[in-house]
């Protein structure tokens, strides 16, 4: 569990410092007050990217010269120095180099009102999250990841450089090559899903009863098929200088009642979705010993109060929650409330 954050430079924070000392929290206050920065600090923390921008500069206090994240669990101190062209990462008061090597140290899951793009938006916000959450949740998923990027890379490089008259031969070792590790990717992703999927529909069903929703995968190309289409359709690639099939093409789409969420869902049900979603993502973590905290950012907006008691009272207990939001809700005996708007720069400490 999380029990202290200090943030130094951070977004709108010059100094500041909070301590968890119950595993639910809510910070609360008035827009501007930086809820949503707190959250992002704690989820950079985790993955060592923003879940709102990926200019790390934005980060940075506006006329200062860097951040500094400061993020006690029970195990460890994890430290990030973020500076305008590069960060430096800490576990324990010792360098850590590699980006591979630190992330994940605790697990981040964030709701956040972006979100909503997962149902709403293009098919890559769709990829960037199951790459996201599949490499958090196992990190060989990130491996196999990074090496179909790689001969990825490769292909569309040679693809510049080809013409339909040109020996085919290196394109068609490519090809054989990004299709083995197509195949790894497909089968981990429909694995992944399909576990998602189970988990998915009970944390809606404690929502809604009457309506059933699905995320549904849509690989571009079935598994074991992707060799045969690249050199099918490999004058395509030539002629659009680029690989268009494959996994970096996939998508997968969330379902109310066997339709598009995206058309036929409102916006509370979409909410709700991308909420039971999250919540999903908690019961796929096998390691059960490693630190888990779910980000709520803004989470009740929009909700009608039926659903946010329920909300409130379904939040996981194995794992740290904290949420923000304009007004507490909920029991105080039972949720940490952290008051941003009492402008103090210590919050939690007199409660130790
Ligand atoms: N790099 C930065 N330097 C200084 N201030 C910043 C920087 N980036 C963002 N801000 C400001 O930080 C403030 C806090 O933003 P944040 O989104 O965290 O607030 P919030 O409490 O979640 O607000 P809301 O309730 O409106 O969602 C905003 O006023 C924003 O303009």
């Amino acid at each position: 569990m999380i029990k202290r954050v200090v943030l130094r430079q951070f977004r709108n924070h010059d100094k500041l410092q909070l301590q968890f000392h119950s595993n639910k929290a809510f910070i609360y206050g008035d827009n501007g007050k930086g809820k949503t920065s707190i959250l992002e600090a704690i989820y950079y923390g985790s993955l060592t990217k923003s879940h709102r921008t990926t200019e790390d500069r934005f980060l940075i206090k506006n006329n200062t010269l860097f951040s500094n994240i400061s993020i006690t669990t029970d195990k460890h101190l994890y430290e990030l120095v973020i500076e305008p062209f590069g960060k430096r990462m800490f576990v324990d008061k010792k360098a850590v180099h590699k980006t591979s090597d630190y992330v994940g140290g605790y697990h981040a899951i964030m709701f956040s009102p972006e979100d909503l793009e997962l149902v709403k938006g293009i098919p890559s916000v769709r990829r960037q999250f199951l790459d996201i959450e599949m490499s958090q949740k196992d990190k060989s998923y990130l491996f196999v990841l990074s090496k179909y990027k790689q001969i990825l890379k490769q292909r569309n490089a040679l693809l510049k450089n080809l013409t339909l008259k040109d020996d085919l031969t290196f394109l068609k070792i490519l090809s054989s090559q990004l299709s083995v590790v197509a195949d790894q990717l497909i089968s981990q992703r429909t694995e992944f899903i399909e576990a998602l999927n189970q988990a998915f529909k009970i944390h809606f069903t404690r929502f809604n009863k009457q309506d059933e929703v699905d995320i549904v995968y849509q690989p571009n190309t079935p598994l074991k098929t992707l060799e045969r289409v690249l050199n099918e359709k490999k004058d395509k690639d030539i002629v659009t200088q680029t690989t268009n099939y494959g996994p970096h093409r996939d998508d997968f789409s969330l379902k109310l009642n066997k339709q598009d969420a995206k058309t036929h869902a409102s916006q509370g049900q979409q909410r709700l979705m991308v909420l039971s979603l999250k919540l999903a993502l908690l019961d796929l973590i096998k390691d059960k010993q490693k630190e888990v905290v779910l980000l709520l950012d803004d989470v009740l907006s929009e909700l009608d109060d039926l659903k946010k008691q329920q909300l409130i009272t379904h939040l996981p207990n194995e794992h740290q929650v904290i949420i923000s939001g304009v007004s507490f809700y909920g029991n105080k005996k039972e949720i940490q409330a952290i008051n941003l708007n009492e402008g103090e720069n210590e919050h939690g400490s007199n409660q130790q």
